[in-house]
């Protein structure tokens, strides 16, 4: 038995989170088996490494040790929750994958897609989502979103200038024009009942 793993993505603040949540109930009315997850984390190794990677001075770590550290957190929770749980035909539904280490460490911290991608074959077998779910707002909208949420209290990520984030959001609208059959672009704006109906249309012939 094989099940369908899915991912969201964006920059921060847009509704990954309380999406993939929706998404999960969502899925489960419709009978299916849903494991819910997220990157950095997912299993307790990943997670140990989530709390290196968000917690700290913003200069903690250098660019190539950051994207490290994600692609180990990844092999992790890849060999551990994602595998098992797409075996026994469960549908994964993960806040955050690849495509955040291809946009952020990849394009804004100018690693290179391709270094990651290796990375990615070593760690994960190259595994890939079947459908990823690329949520876009206006970048005014995202941040008061997430200012609403944090306050003052960004992650290291968060906390980066806005010049850094513009970058972020260019890279996934990049890489979504690249992949369309797996990247699907959704509108994040309005309700979160009416941004999760799109997602849901967007999983159309999974
Ligand atoms: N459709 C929506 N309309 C208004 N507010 C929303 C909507 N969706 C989510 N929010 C709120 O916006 C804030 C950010 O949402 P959420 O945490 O889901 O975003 P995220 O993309 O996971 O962010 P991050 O990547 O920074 O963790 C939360 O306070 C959430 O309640
Ligand atoms: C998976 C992944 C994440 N990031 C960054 C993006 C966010 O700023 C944080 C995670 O925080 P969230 O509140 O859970 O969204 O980590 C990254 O830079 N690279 C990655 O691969």
């Amino acid at each position: 038995m094989s099940g369908r793993f899915i991912t969201l993505e964006g920059g921060e603040g847009v509704g990954k989170s309380t999406q993939a949540r929706a998404l999960a109930q969502a899925l489960r009315a419709r009978g299916h088996d849903v494991v819910e997850t997220r990157e950095p984390g997912g299993s307790a190794g990943a997670e140990a490494i989530r709390a290196l990677l968000l917690e700290g001075a913003g200069d903690r770590w250098t660019p190539g040790a950051e994207a490290l550290l994600f692609a180990a957190a990844r092999a992790d929770h890849v060999a551990r929750t994602i595998k098992p749980a797409l075996a026994a035909g469960a549908w994964v539904v993960c806040d955050r994958f690849l495509d955040s280490s291809l946009a952020y460490q990849g394009a804004a911290d100018g690693i290179g897609a391709d270094r990651l991608r290796v990375l990615h074959e070593v760690g994960a077998s190259g595994l890939m989502p079947d459908r990823t779910l690329l949520l876009l707002l206006p970048e005014a909208e995202a941040l008061a979103r997430a200012t609403r949420r944090d306050g003052a209290e960004g992650d290291r990520f968060g906390a980066r200038d806005a010049a850094y984030h513009a970058a972020v959001t260019r890279a996934f609208r990049a890489l979504a024009e690249a992949e369309p059959a797996r990247i699907r672009p959704i509108a994040a704006d309005g309700a979160p009942e009416a941004v999760t109906a799109r997602l849901l249309a967007a999983l159309d012939g999974l």
